[in-house]
């Protein structure tokens, strides 16, 4: 049996009560690949991160991910290119099951402390369909030019 994603998927979104008062995720732009997700910090208590630490920010987003589909939790480019901030484990995977709330996994690589307030866009969440596949064990893998050269083996100009 063949699995066919949606062709017009919905993304649910559940507001969490800390996450009150903050928009929904957007896409700014016609032709926008993420929607920026907020840090849903209390607006008396930002997190500063110090260089060289991490730390785990709340969105007080709940995801809905219809089956088929998965979405990415990714940097913006403009705290890592400004700060030295980025996403540790990026791109960051929300499962199609996961009903717990959206983190962030914030690291400083720069050299000040990051203050993260309340309401600030400190990632990108892109929409993506993903496949399952299904698995067979093989006793061997089947032959290719390319053969087991990796890692630089087509040379580097
Ligand atoms: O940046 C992230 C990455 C993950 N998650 C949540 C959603 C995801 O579905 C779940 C598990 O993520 P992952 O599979 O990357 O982590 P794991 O270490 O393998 O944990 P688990 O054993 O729960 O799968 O954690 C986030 O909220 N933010
Ligand atoms: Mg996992």
């Amino acid at each position: 049996m063949t699995f066919t994603p949606d062709a017009s998927p919905v993304l649910g979104i559940v507001r969490l009560p800390h996450a009150g008062g903050l928009p929904l995720p957007a896409y700014e732009t016609e032709g926008a690949a993420g929607m920026d997700l907020r840090a849903a910090v209390p607006e008396d208590r930002p997190l500063v991160i110090v260089p060289g630490r991490r730390a785990l920010v709340p969105t007080g987003l709940v995801f809905e991910i219809p089956p088929g589909f998965e979405v990415q939790v990714r940097p913006r480019s403009g705290l890592a290119l400004k700060h030295g901030v980025t996403c540790l484990n990026t791109p960051g995977t929300i499962d199609s099951d996961y009903r717990g709330e959206v983190k962030v996994l914030l690291v400083n690589l720069g050299d000040e402390d990051f203050e993260v307030a309340r309401g600030m866009r400190i990632a990108q969440a892109v929409f993506a369909a993903v496949a399952q596949a299904s698995i067979e064990e093989r006793s061997l893998a089947g032959e290719t030019g390319r053969g087991s050269g990796g890692f630089g083996s087509t040379g580097t100009a």
